[in-house]
């Protein structure tokens, strides 16, 4: 569904330049449901910026189903905003009318692409729990019902991606485990791909994957041990715990066989610009240049 390689973006601005992502490859398949994770200015909503169209890529290659990214004109862009892709944000405020009702709220998106279906508008209320609530004022629903209305309306034009940034940013945990149901059955039911950013480690221990993006860069991939396991209690620890709990973590290797190391690993080994690396037919062992002159001493005294 989705593939992404060496996709570069830069802003500028008046004096600088950011480069926001540097090269940065993720596939995603159809019907998958993935989270991606990272630092504070590592470069996801960037990302999922992109994907939804909302900002163009400098460089790279960018596909999402049949759609070229990067080399699509202005109207091929409206369009595929129209027909592929949904997209949810923490703060939904951005995409609400607070003067309009629940039901309203979800049709005026209909009626702006020229597919109103109030029918559907209503099932799509249904879906994610609010079929007693969609007369009544966004402003009378509390902030996790508003969220709820939100993914309704993102779901209007039946897109086949659902991009997701911060979703349950705001709610409380029951909301949040709530909104995480609805994905799923989304995603099951109705085989919608979804991409989720979050900060949330608990929240993305409930996918199969999660991609971790360090500085503009996928640096590591969690895959879940026991994919039928849906309902593991990962806890609601901040640091990576949960994530071990129920994934395997691997290191993303780049096309031409680059990876990233942890930075913790580098600097517990005092690996700066350069590291030795041996293979033994079954292992590869990265090592500090020092340790091995270290060793090579060790071996020169003891011989002799
Ligand atoms: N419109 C912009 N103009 C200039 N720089 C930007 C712009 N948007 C993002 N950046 C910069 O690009 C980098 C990546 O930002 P991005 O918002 O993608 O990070 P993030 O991982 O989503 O962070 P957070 O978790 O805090 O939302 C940051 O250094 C940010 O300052």
């Amino acid at each position: 569904m989705i593939s992404c390689e060496e996709l570069v973006k830069i802003y500028k601005t008046d004096d600088i330049e950011v480069v926001a992502l540097k090269g940065l490859n993720i596939s995603v398949a159809p019907g998958e449901m993935m989270a991606i994770i990272g630092n504070s200015g590592s470069g996801k909503s960037t990302l999922l910026n992109i994907l939804g169209g909302l900002d163009r890529p400098s460089a790279g290659v960018v596909r999402v189903g049949d759609w070229n990214l990067l080399k699509m004109t202005d109207e091929e862009l409206v369009e595929y905003k129209r027909s592929t892709v949904g997209f949810i944000w923490q703060n939904n405020a951005r995409n609400l009318v607070p003067f309009l009702s629940a039901l309203e709220n979800v049709e005026m998106p209909m009626m702006l692409s020229g597919q109103y279906d109030r029918a559907y508008a209503k099932q799509l209320l249904e879906w994610v729990g609010l079929k007693e609530r969609m007369g009544n004022k966004l402003q009378q629903l509390s902030g996790g019902e508003q969220q709820r209305v939100a993914i309704a309306i993102s779901l209007a034009n039946k897109p086949s991606l659902l991009l997701a940034d911060e979703p349950t940013g705001s709610v409380d945990t029951q909301t949040s485990d709530r909104i995480m149901d609805i994905f799923r059955r989304l995603n099951r039911e109705l085989g919608v791909t979804i991409v989720i950013v979050t900060h949330d480690m608990a929240l993305a221990s409930k996918v199969d994957r999660v991609v971790a993006i360090r500085d503009g860069m996928t640096s590591t991939e969690f895959i879940k041990r026991n994919p039928n396991l849906d309902d593991s209690d990962p806890g609601s620890g901040t640091d990576l715990e949960p994530m071990h709990d129920v994934h395997e973590e691997y290191v993303v290797l780049d096309k031409a066989g680059r990876l990233q190391i942890p930075k913790a690993y580098l600097q517990a080994l005092q690996i700066d610009s350069k590291a030795s690396m041996e293979f033994d037919g079954e292992k590869i062992m990265i090592r500090s240049p020092k340790s091995l002159s270290a060793m090579q001493e060790k071996v020169e005294s003891e011989r002799g």
